[in-house]
Order: structure tokens, then C-alpha cells, then sequence
């Protein structure tokens, strides 16, 4: 049986106070939300601490958008794994196409990443997908393979989620219809060991189009950027039909 994740990235996004506020408006929806779906929120550091107290005892589970793959040491700007998992973080963001694309990640460093979170017991939400170029180059399918090819290496599939996010469908309102998202995570479902794994969606989800993307077989929930910052458009999207 495979879990239902659905995360909320909010990526450069809310201060420490604003956390809280969201938090307050968001978590009385939760009441109506199915136990058996997994919500993940994943704030930036700064507000992990404050609220990993709101969440202790709720169902949400708290997300990093980062690990690195040491355990410390002189790596400005970085954080890592034991410095999450101290404070009740459960998962973490990895290889997001933002930080592939503006922060120099490879395949390289995303496996190292994946590796160190998993050793911590972090679960990490890999994430991988194309641009419109390659889209329209034809190339989504190589891209994607060779994307897990790389990343996986050694990564335990018992202990990982996947998010297929089309990098020109991120924030741009330029949803990935949800059929030919249904394909491409069939296809990622096909080139892993374990079938099990949860694949997410994520590129322009709103309450809009969440019922149609969860109504695919394939998809096992999504990774929300814009539309995970406001608690009644994130509380309608946990609580899809
Ligand atoms: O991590 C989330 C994704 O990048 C999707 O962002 P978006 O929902 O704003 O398109």
C-alpha cells in the first residue's frame, strides 16, 4: 500500500511569526483531513524550531529544504542532518530543480544528500523532472532516467519519496496535465526496485486541480510551492476529494 504525502514547500518564503500565524489558521482543518494522509510542512530553518513545538502531538509532519552530507564542519550556509532530526524534523526537500538550477546541485551532490538524510533517518523527497526545452525536445523520458540513475545510487527505495515536478510547471500556473503526469510517474514507478515508493506531483498545484491530479492511480500526492503558503488554500488541498 502505498502512503499519500502531501508537503507544502514555502522554499524563501514566511518569517518565524508568519510560521505561527499560518499555523493557527491551518491546523483547526487538519479535524477533516483522512489519518492516513501524510502532510508535511517544510518552512525555512528559521522557522523549524517554533514550529516543531506547534506540531508535537499533531499529524503534520515537519520538512527541511536542505541537508548536507556531512554531520558538520566548515560548510557556510549549509545545514545538516543532526541538526534536523534534534528538532522533530521528519523529511527533507532534495535536489529541488531551484537549487539545481540557481545553486549549482548535481546529480552527484543530490545522491550524497539523499544518502546522508536517509543514514539520519531524515526521509527525503527527491525531486527530478524537465524543462520546456527538454519537454519539447522530446528528452523528458532520457532526462528523467538518467536523473535516477544518478541519484540513486545506494539510496534505500524503502525510505524515500519522489516528486515529479516539470520544471516549466513550477509557479507558473502552467499545470502539467494530469494524465501525462499519471505517465511520467508510471514511467519513474517502472525504473525503481521497489514499486512502492510514493511519487508525488508538484508544478502549479491549487485546490482547482488537486481532486483531478490525486484522482490518477499513479499519483501518491504532491508537492505544493505557491498555494501552500495561505492555510485555506493548503487546508482545501490537504483535504482533497
Ligand atoms: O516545491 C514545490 C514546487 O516547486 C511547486 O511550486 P508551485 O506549486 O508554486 O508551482
Amino acid at each position: 500500500m502505498r502512503k499519500i504525502v502531501i508537503a507544502g514547500n514555502w522554499k524563501m518564503f514566511k518569517t518565524r511569526s508568519e510560521s505561527e500565524d499560518f499555523l493557527r489558521g491551518f491546523l483547526p482543518h487538519l479535524e477533516e483531513t483522512p489519518s492516513e494522509r501524510e502532510v508535511v510542512l517544510c518552512p525555512p530553518f528559521t522557522d523549524l524550531s517554533v514550529m516543531s513545538k506547534y506540531l508535537h502531538g499533531s499529524l503534520i509532519q515537519l520538512g527541511a529544504q536542505n541537508v548536507h552530507w556531512e554531520e558538520n564542519g566548515a560548510y557556510t550556509g549549509e545545514i545538516a542532518a543532526p541538526m534536523l532530526t534534534e528538532i522533530g524534523v521528519r523529511y527533507v526537500i532534495v535536489g529541488h530543480s531551484e537549487r539545481r538550477q540557481y545553486f549549482g546541485e548535481t546529480d552527484a551532490t543530490v545522491n550524497l544528500r539523499l544518502k546522508a538524510a536517509q543514514k539520519h533517518g531524515l526521509i527525503p523527497i527527491l525531486c527530478v523532472g524537465e524543462t520546456k526545452q527538454q519537454r519539447d525536445a522530446g528528452e523528458t523520458e532520457k532526462l528523467i532516467t538518467t536523473q535516477l540513475e544518478k541519484d540513486l545510487v545506494d539510496v534505500d527505495q524503502n525510505n524515500l519519496v519522489i516528486a515529479y515536478e516539470p520544471i516549466w510547471a513550477i509557479g507558473t500556473g502552467d499545470t502539467c496535465e494530469s494524465k501525462e503526469a499519471n505517465r511520467v510517474i508510471g514511467l519513474i514507478r517502472s525504473q525503481l526496485t521497489n514499486p512502492n515508493v510514493s511519487i508525488q506531483y508538484g508544478g502549479s498545484v491549487k485546490p482547482n486541480n488537486i481532486d483531478e491530479i490525486m484522482a490518477q492511480p499513479e499519483i501518491d500526492g504532491a508537492l505544493v510551492g505557491g498555494a501552500s503558503l495561505e492555510a485555506d488554500s493548503f487546508a482545501r488541498i490537504v483535504n482533497y476529494q
